[in-house]
């Protein structure tokens, strides 16, 4: 496996082997001695997974501290385009985002630290998508920043969008706690 620095500090591609033979393919995605000696976080809490139609935006997610947490994110069918959002006040990147193309045979995909809003937009039917998190689900700090209000060219005019996802506010007006 490898990690790869990004334009964000802490956001990292990690890349690991597509093997194939004649019955299809095979992917490590955690290694927790890999991730150890990278100074990556192993102590994840919450595995769970979205299928999602084509032209579908999922975001922008984050929990609030202290159910903020550290995200694995990879595609195991289709193809997304991932954005990222730094929300980290004395970030040098602050408002910035970072956007990635992940599919099911790329062999790699994203570590999304504590204080970056997450989003997609699935480019195939029924791409799935898989995450892994550092701490549980709290409902109450669950919550986000609107898709179209940080300056990203998503590619798409009507996106399906959910309602709970259209009331979020923009990142103009959102009071950062990270
Ligand atoms: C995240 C989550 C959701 N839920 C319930 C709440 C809803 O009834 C239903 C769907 O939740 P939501 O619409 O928030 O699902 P997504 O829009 O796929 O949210 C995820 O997608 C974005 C892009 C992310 O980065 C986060 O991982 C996560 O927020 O599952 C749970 O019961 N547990 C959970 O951990």
């Amino acid at each position: 496996m490898k990690k790869i620095e990004t334009s964000i500090s802490g956001l990292y591609i990690l890349e690991t082997v597509d093997f194939q033979d004649e019955r299809g393919c095979f992917q490590k995605l955690y290694n927790y001695d890999f991730f150890k000696e990278n100074d990556l976080d192993t102590d994840f809490k919450e595995f769970y997974y979205s299928v999602s139609r084509k032209d579908v935006i999922r975001g922008m997610h984050f929990q609030l501290p202290p159910f903020d947490h550290t995200k694995l994110v990879y595609v195991s069918k289709g193809k997304i385009r991932d954005v990222v959002v730094d929300l980290r006040q004395k970030s040098a990147t602050f408002g910035m985002f970072f956007s990635l193309e992940m599919d099911e045979r790329a062999a790699r995909y994203l570590y999304i630290p504590r204080g970056l809003a997450h989003g997609f937009l699935a480019l195939e039917e029924g791409s799935i998508v898989n995450y892994a998190q550092t701490s549980c689900y709290a409902k109450d700090q669950d919550c986000g920043i609107a898709w179209d209000s940080f300056g990203f060219d998503w590619g798409i005019q009507r996106p399906i969008v959910s309602g709970r996802d259209l009331t979020f506010e923009k990142l103009e007006n959102f009071k950062s706690p990270f």
